[in-house]
């Protein structure tokens, strides 16, 4: 193409020197929320000792509301909202802009939140395989009008890396497993407290038993398509999340606004160590 215009980030290769603003980045977080994504960012800025304060750190993509992204030294750091269709618009236009600004040796982390199952509230999983609502690793895409599968197996070396890791990173518990990926936060997690449901509690624990049996120790909404596009793409990447409730226990979240604000800070703050680690600059840090 003569230009590419990544509409949806507000950027574009006639309108902008992407190997001059990005060419630098060796690291992408990814997370659902633009606040939490920009709070990442500011802590990331410190952690690596950055010149002033992080506070009035920018939103390159100021210019639409569909996405924020903040950089600080080599990471970046993006909100992609909630869900398949959503992450996965981002996704495109993020590696695009990765393959313009002629970035190398990327490593794409999602930071997000999750329900557990079987496993405290505030547990944080990374996740090996990504899994459909049936337990399958695979995402269904459909193209034109076929149904093309994709393998959501994710980089085994850097989950055991980000395992390590957390074990320099005390006061939560941290675990590998296999993470479920669904196309909706109520029915499509077996929540009983949605505007509709159609099943009983029993039929609930009995599906949410077997995800466990299987392997799955936790839930969100975009585990799939993140680890289909990264693989094919060639990213190395992980997927953290922290769990904010037991979904064999309830399905209301219910923590107060400071405990959520602390659960979510929890991948960020391995993220943060992992990512200092890369770097050479542990120890020499807070
Ligand atoms: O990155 P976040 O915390 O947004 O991810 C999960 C999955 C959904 O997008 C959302 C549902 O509350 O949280
Ligand atoms: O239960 C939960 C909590 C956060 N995000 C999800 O997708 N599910």
């Amino acid at each position: 193409m003569d230009e590419d215009i990544l509409y949806h980030l507000d950027l574009g290769t006639k309108t902008h020197n992407l190997p001059a603003m990005f060419g630098d980045v060796k690291f992408v977080c990814v997370g659902g929320s633009p606040n939490r994504m920009k709070a990442f960012a500011q802590f990331m800025h410190k952690e690596l000792q950055l010149e002033g304060d992080g506070e009035d750190i920018e939103d390159i993509c100021a210019g639409t509301d569909r996405y924020c992204m903040f950089k600080t030294g080599p990471v970046l750091s993006i909100s992609h909202g909630m869900g398949i269709p959503s992450i996965s618009i981002m996704l495109h236009e993020l590696i695009k802009l990765l393959h313009h600004a002629r970035c190398c040796d990327v490593t794409i982390i999602r930071i997000g939140t999750s329900g557990g199952i079987g496993i405290a509230p505030g547990s944080v999983v990374i996740t090996d395989t990504a899994v459909d609502s049936f337990f399958k690793p695979r995402f269904e895409q459909i193209i034109l009008d076929n149904v093309v599968t994709r393998s959501t197996e994710l980089d085994k070396e850097l989950a055991t890396d980000l395992l390590n890791c957390s074990r320099e990173t005390p006061g939560f518990p941290t675990l590998i497993g296999h993470t479920m990926c669904t196309y909706d936060f109520y029915e499509g997690q077996g929540r009983l407290d949605g505007a509709l449901c159609s099943f009983s509690r029993e039929k609930k624990l009995d599906y949410l038993k077997r995800a466990y049996k299987a392997g799955v120790r936790n839930i969100e909404m975009e585990s799939t398509v993140f680890a289909a596009m990264c693989g094919l793409c060639g990213l190395r990447a992980a997927v953290v999340c922290v769990t904010l409730l037991d979904r064999l226990e309830s399905d209301q979240i219910n923590l107060s606004h400071d405990v959520l604000v602390e659960y979510q800070q929890r991948p960020q703050l391995l993220i943060s160590n992992f990512i200092k680690k890369q770097l050479g600059l542990c120890g020499q840090m807070s």
